[in-house]
């Protein structure tokens, strides 16, 4: 392909995402098996360029005097990024928007007067690429910060983050035989079991033995600490654990590791399909003794059938708004509305997981939000509503994660009582939130 009929490309894919719920990754995906004649170079620099105009959205729109809903995005999302983020000129633009073969429709008249004026003085949201609703969120939780947060969490690629199975083998030799795939891993600050890859250019996991011998999980770093604190001074050793939200089963594997083939896990989900995923999974990584069950909310036998758990983790549905970064096209689907049932839905799901721990064990909340709705009002909800539950300060927890947590000491800072914020900026980490507590009675 040329360089212009990849712009083309990206510009079509684009349009395309604007009007579906799938994400990026899955609509470049589909384009690939669709067009066959594009290379892996093609594919490459198509994905990299929707990349650079999801990350620069915002600012994009705006210089191109766009709205969120305009028709016709993709086309000016591209125009914009190659001037305003490549800066190219315009003459270089017009070059590749000749028209001719695959290329792009040469430039109209208000196209080449937007591109030529720039983008003026755009308002902080435009600039940190935040939907609106969110920067009046940040600016209250993060203070002077909230652009460094906001920075980190729209504007970078996210590095690939791996977790060790360490029930066959060690990080030392995952990193020797990742470095002789010709990658460069690093092992992660906190995580003991963590390894990062720099996302570009793309490694292809799947194909490696030690992916596929399940040595090797994908899982981001703030992830693994988020189970590695709910089982921290626990596990191995408690019998009962509930992973009331397991879903795929990222966290499930990393407290199975923890668990170290003693007692039982129930990973629970609304959502079929999504559980029967984490099968495979656990078979790759030789904990399929651990037990499933599919969870209907309102079946109070099967919530019988959870009772008297020494650890329930709740990994409650949320916006995800921690992972913008990894997917910056479900900042754009997100509105005030929706947070707003999230937090109703997480209260619901918390009182229930709730009836699930036995007196003189743990309840953890994880959410991968950033934002207080879904995190901090959230947990003062649950705890206005269940006094017989006490906090359990993080503190607490990272004391007895020597086994699992490196650098403890720098989450500890980071801890308010029994609740801990990562972030794209403090921890270099996607955004989780983790509120822990002890059941009384
Ligand atoms: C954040 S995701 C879980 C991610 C997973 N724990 C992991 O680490 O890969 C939240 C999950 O909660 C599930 N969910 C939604 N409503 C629920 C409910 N009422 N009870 C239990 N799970 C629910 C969703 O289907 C989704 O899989």
């Amino acid at each position: 392909m040329t360089p212009a009929a990849r712009l083309q490309a990206a510009a079509d894919i684009l349009d395309q995402l604007s009007g579906t719920r799938a994400t990026a990754e899955a609509v470049l995906k589909q384009w690939g098996q669709v067009n066959r004649y594009a290379g892996s170079k093609d594919r490459r620099a198509i994905a990299d360029r929707v990349y650079r105009c999801l990350r620069g959205r915002q600012r994009l729109l705006w210089a191109m005097e766009l709205g969120e809903k305009s028709p016709g995005q993709g086309r000016a999302l591209v125009l914009a990024s190659l001037s305003l983020i490549d800066g190219l000129p315009i003459e270089e633009i017009d070059a590749l928007f000749s028209g001719g073969g695959y290329a792009p429709k040469p430039l109209t008249a208000q196209e080449r007067e937007r591109l030529v004026a720039g983008e003026g003085e755009a308002p902080a949201w435009v600039t940190t690429g935040l939907p609106e609703f969110v920067v009046s969120r940040f600016e209250h939780q993060f203070g002077k910060d909230w652009t460094a947060e906001a920075t980190a969490l729209m504007l970078p690629r996210a590095p690939i983050d791996l977790r060790v199975n360490s029930a066959k083998t060690t990080r030392d030799a995952m990193i020797a035989a990742l470095e002789a795939e010709g990658l460069a891993p690093q092992p992660t600050p906190f995580s003991k079991y963590g390894i990062r890859l720099a996302a570009e250019p793309p490694p292809n996991l799947a194909k490696l033995d030690i992916y596929q011998s399940g040595q090797i999980e994908i899982q981001d770093e703030g992830s693994q600490l988020a189970a590695f604190i709910a089982g921290a001074g626990l596990l191995p050793g408690a019998s009962k654990v509930v992973d009331f939200c397991a879903g795929g089963g990222g966290k499930t594997l990393a407290l199975a590791q923890m668990m170290d083939g003693n007692g039982e896990i129930y990973a629970c989900d609304v959502v079929e399909k999504r559980l029967k995923a984490i099968e495979p999974r656990l078979i790759r990584a030789g904990a399929s003794a651990h037990f499933m069950h599919f969870f209907d909310p309102d079946d109070t036998a099967q919530l019988e059938l959870l009772k008297g758990a020494d650890l329930v983790l709740v990994d409650a549905p949320c916006s995800g708004s921690g992972t913008w970064r990894r997917h910056p096209e479900e900042a754009h689907r997100l509105n005030e509305a929706k947070v707003a049932d999230l937090h109703t839905l997480q209260t619901q799901i918390l009182d229930r997981a709730a009836q699930c721990v036995k007196v003189g064990g743990r309840l953890v909340y994880v959410t991968c939000s950033v934002l207080d709705d879904e995190n901090a009002r959230t947990a003062d909800a649950f705890e206005a509503a269940h006094p017989n539950y006490d906090a359990l300060p993080i503190h607490t927890l990272l004391e007895n994660s020597s086994l699992f947590i490196d650098h403890a000491a720098r989450l500890t800072k980071l801890a308010k009582g029994h609740r801990l914020s990562l972030t794209s900026h403090k921890t270099q980490t996607d955004g989780f939130f983790i509120a822990a507590y002890t059941r009384i009675q």
